[in-house]
């Protein structure tokens, strides 16, 4: 089923380290795998985990933030509870430098996280996203 944004959630990433997401029975997320949409919804009583942002660049690159949607083609009413994790809105966000040395150099530049929000909450309305500011093509 296509996204037709009438039910549901655009896709996206999360901006924090991961989410934690709960949904009562009714379906309805998906995350991207191998360029097709997977739902998420099969196990009953489980939490969803989704690496978001900051892990991406926490990780430099090795665990990827997970581009999800949310695509209802229920007629039941949908109540997800969704637990952000991130840093407080003061710390600079950059890949750990236990990670980094000549043969792996930064892949992202550091931002403070509140302005890392603001950039991506601004490019996401143009369809971007602020990965395409911070990556560094090395
Ligand atoms: O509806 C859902 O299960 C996903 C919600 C979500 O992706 C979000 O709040 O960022
Ligand atoms: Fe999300």
């Amino acid at each position: 089923m296509e996204f037709d944004g009438s039910r549901g959630l655009m896709p996206h990433t999360d901006h924090g380290l991961l989410t934690l997401l709960y949904e009562n029975g009714v379906p309805g997320l998906e995350v991207l795998r191998d360029g097709k949409w997977v739902g998420m919804s099969d196990v009953p009583n489980a939490f969803a985990v989704l690496n978001s942002d900051h892990m991406e660049i926490f990780s430099n690159g090795k665990y990827k933030s997970k581009l999800h949607r949310t695509v209802v083609k229920d007629e039941r009413t949908r109540i997800t509870l969704v637990n952000p994790n991130g840093p407080s809105l003061d710390t600079i966000i950059g890949p750990s430098p236990r990670l980094l040395n000549d043969e792996n150099p930064p892949h992202y530049l550091p931002m403070k996280y509140s302005e890392y929000l603001e950039l991506q909450t601004k490019l996401i309305m143009a369809g971007k996203h602020a990965f395409d500011k911070i990556q560094l093509q090395n």
